[in-house]
Parts: C-alpha cells; sequence; structure tokens
C-alpha cells in the first residue's frame, strides 16, 4: 500500500474523509456556461444542478464565485468550485491563484479544482508552492488535481491533493490528442492505489461512464453531454447530415 507523501496517509484514510467516500462510484455533473454560451447565467446553472440532483447526481462541478454561490443556496450537494481566469503570460486558466480560490471557498466550495499540469502559471509561482499555500489559507478545503498525463497525476499526488481529475488529457499541447475519454489514464492511474481519481473529459454516453469506473476511477465527471444543449444539439444534427450523405 503506497502511502500519500503529504498527509502522510494511506488510501484508505483518504476515504475516511466523507466528502470524498460519499463520492464513491457517483456521477458528478458538471454545469458550466460560459459568457459567450446561451445557457450564461447563474439562475440556469443552478436549474441544470438541480436537475442532475433530482437525476441522482453525487456532486456538482461548477464554475465562479457567482454560480457556485446561486447553486449552494438551494443544491443540497456538495460542490467541487473553479473559477476560469485567464492570466497575461500563462496558459493556466482553471483556479490560476490563491485570489481565485479565495472566492470560491468564500462562495461555498467543498472542494477546489486547480489545473495541476506543468504549465507555466501566473507570476512563476510553482505547482509544489501553490498547494502548500492553499493548505495553510484555507485549510478544510479539499484540493482536485486537474492533470493531462500520468506524470502530472502523480506529481500531483506527491504534492498531497485529495483527488485528481483527468479534466486536462487532450487540453495541454503535449498531451494525448483524441475524440474518446482517457480512460486508459484513468486505469494507469487508479492502479496506483493512492489517491482517489475522477474520470472526466469528453464522457458521452452511459457506457463509457461504467468503462470508467471498471478502469476504476473513484466516480465520473460529466459535463457537455449533460448541460451543455448546443453541443448535445450539433451531435444530433452531424448524424442526421452523415445519414443524409451517405
Ligand atoms: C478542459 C476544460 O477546460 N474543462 C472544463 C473544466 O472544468 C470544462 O469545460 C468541462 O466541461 C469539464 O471538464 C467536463 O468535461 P466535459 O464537458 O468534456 O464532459
Amino acid at each position: 500500500m503506497m502511502i500519500n507523501k503529504y498527509t502522510n496517509m494511506k488510501i484508505g484514510e483518504l476515504m475516511n474523509n466523507s466528502l470524498i467516500s460519499n463520492l464513491k462510484h457517483g456521477l458528478i455533473v458538471s454545469c458550466q456556461a460560459l459568457e459567450q454560451e446561451p445557457l450564461y447565467g447563474s439562475a440556469k446553472m443552478l436549474s441544470m444542478a438541480m436537475a442532475a440532483q433530482e437525476g441522482g447526481a453525487v456532486a456538482i462541478r461548477a464554475n465562479t464565485p457567482r454560480d457556485i454561490a446561486a447553486i449552494k443556496s438551494k443544491c443540497a450537494l456538495p460542490i467541487i468550485g473553479l473559477y476560469k481566469k485567464h492570466y497575461p503570460g500563462s496558459d493556466v486558466y482553471i483556479t490560476p491563484t490563491l485570489l481565485e480560490i479565495k472566492e470560491i471557498v468564500e462562495a461555498g466550495a467543498d472542494f477546489v479544482a486547480i489545473d495541476a499540469t506543468m504549465l507555466a502559471r501566473p507570476n512563476g509561482i510553482l505547482l509544489k508552492e501553490f498547494i502548500p499555500s492553499i493548505r495553510k489559507n484555507f485549510p478544510s478545503t479539499l484540493i482536485v488535481a486537474d492533470i493531462s498525463t500520468f506524470e502530472e497525476g502523480v506529481a500531483a499526488m506527491d504534492l498531497g491533493v485529495d483527488v485528481v481529475s483527468t479534466t486536462m488529457s487532450g487540453y495541454t499541447p503535449y498531451s494525448l490528442q483524441q475524440e474518446p475519454p482517457d480512460i486508459a489514464l484513468v486505469a494507469r492511474l487508479s492502479a496506483l492505489g493512492t489517491t482517489p481519481i475522477l474520470a472526466e473529459g469528453r464522457i458521452w454516453t452511459p457506457e463509457e461512464c461504467v468503462a470508467c469506473l471498471d478502469a476504476g476511477a473513484h466516480a465520473v465527471v460529466v459535463g457537455t453531454a449533460i448541460t451543455r444543449p448546443q453541443e448535445i444539439t450539433k451531435k444530433f444534427v452531424k448524424s442526421i447530415d452523415h445519414f443524409l450523405k451517405t
């Protein structure tokens, strides 16, 4: 049994945290709409979250303090919060600094999702500095590391994050670029047995969800396939177009 270097705890002990153990084998629904999207707005994201709750989701992933606060006001599910923001000179946009962490924790996030890739962070801060400063300033907040490769997952585990998510696979220039979800990455990281793994990114079907759990995922995060109707519509239209052309 491997030990998490930062917390000095075994996986079983990490799972003693009920927020984490309650996610086990569950569906987490990501409810996000950026300003340019048709469903932009906190009231709409709250409706999405309530629908996800009614459908049996175990948690919500949400972006911005505004959406998180709106969802927290009515929805009983735990929230994995993030805050997408761009800083000059850095490609890191998922909760890049402590300023965003503070805002989403104050808005009610139970977990904070952070970019844990090897991309350069704003102000030259390193991940190995950022994670301890989150721990110091927000000791009761759980950290979800959004990674794009196996090596980044291992590095994040060594830094003592609570959960690792495959969110960024396919979204850094050096990670595997493919249309299907990166289930092989889920399997490799889960096999380490040190930190719970969330399967996230381009999961479109219940069968893919099950395949992720079968690969060892602690839980599965689905966003676009549930909460971005414009993208769902496009899939249907594409199939019809394909049918008409053949
Ligand atoms: C790469 C990136 O910025 N991902 C974001 C992270 O919060 C979201 O835009 C995704 O919707 C989320 O990860 C869920 O994935 P999918 O929507 O593919 O089910």
